[in-house]
């Protein structure tokens, strides 16, 4: 069965490689993770306490619009896409994108990346990712599920949402 591209975003740490990866292998498409397309620049850039801003930004999501492009029956990429604009111009590249939001409190994301020791994004980057972080609007083609759940659970709820989607 055919399924449209989808982007599973959200701040770092909020479990978008971990539930990218499921939900890839539960629909039986390819998946990939963003942080694999980043420029070199944009790793040492993040590992030395920085932020990205919209320039860095532009070339990465550039590469994960193509990406898409080239997955029309179905792929699952693990992408921030933290603004609207960002998310516009995947769009660009794929209009029939999906987004699968994963929303949580600053302080269940903190903890999730204080489990994972070894990471270059540094803690401190939290509070700019969470003050970036632009919600899907009402016009987007998107869900979002609260992250303080079980990866199994946070799944499910997507898969509904998308059966559902599918038979309206
Ligand atoms: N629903 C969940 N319940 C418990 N732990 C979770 C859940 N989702 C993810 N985790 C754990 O939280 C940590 C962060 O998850 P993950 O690396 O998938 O996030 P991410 O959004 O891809 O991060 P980044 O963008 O920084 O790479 C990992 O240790 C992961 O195993
Ligand atoms: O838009 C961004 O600021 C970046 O995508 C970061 O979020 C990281 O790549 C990532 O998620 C690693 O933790």
């Amino acid at each position: 069965m055919a399924h449209t591209p989808l982007v599973v975003m959200g701040v770092s740490g909020s479990g978008k490689s971990t539930v990218g990866a499921a939900v890839a292998q539960r629909l039986r498409v390819p998946f990939a993770d963003a942080d694999d397309f980043h420029p070199p620049a944009n790793i040492a850039k993040m590992t030395a306490g920085h932020a990205l801003d919209d320039h860095d930004r532009h070339p990465w999501l550039e590469a994960i619009g193509t990406w898409l492009a080239e997955h029309p029956d179905g792929g699952v990429m693990s992408c921030s896409a933290l603004k609207r604009k960002y998310r516009d111009q995947l769009r660009h590249h794929a209009h029939e994108i999906a987004f699968l939001l994963l929303d949580g409190t600053p302080e269940v994301i903190r903890k999730r990346q204080a489990s994972r020791p070894g990471h270059f994004m540094p803690a401190s980057l939290l509070a700019s990712q969470f003050a970036t972080l632009e919600h899907l609007a009402p016009d987007e083609n998107g869900v979002t599920i609260d992250v303080d759940q079980s990866v199994d659970a946070v799944v499910e709820e997507y898969l509904r949402w998308d059966r559902s989607v599918r038979e309206s």
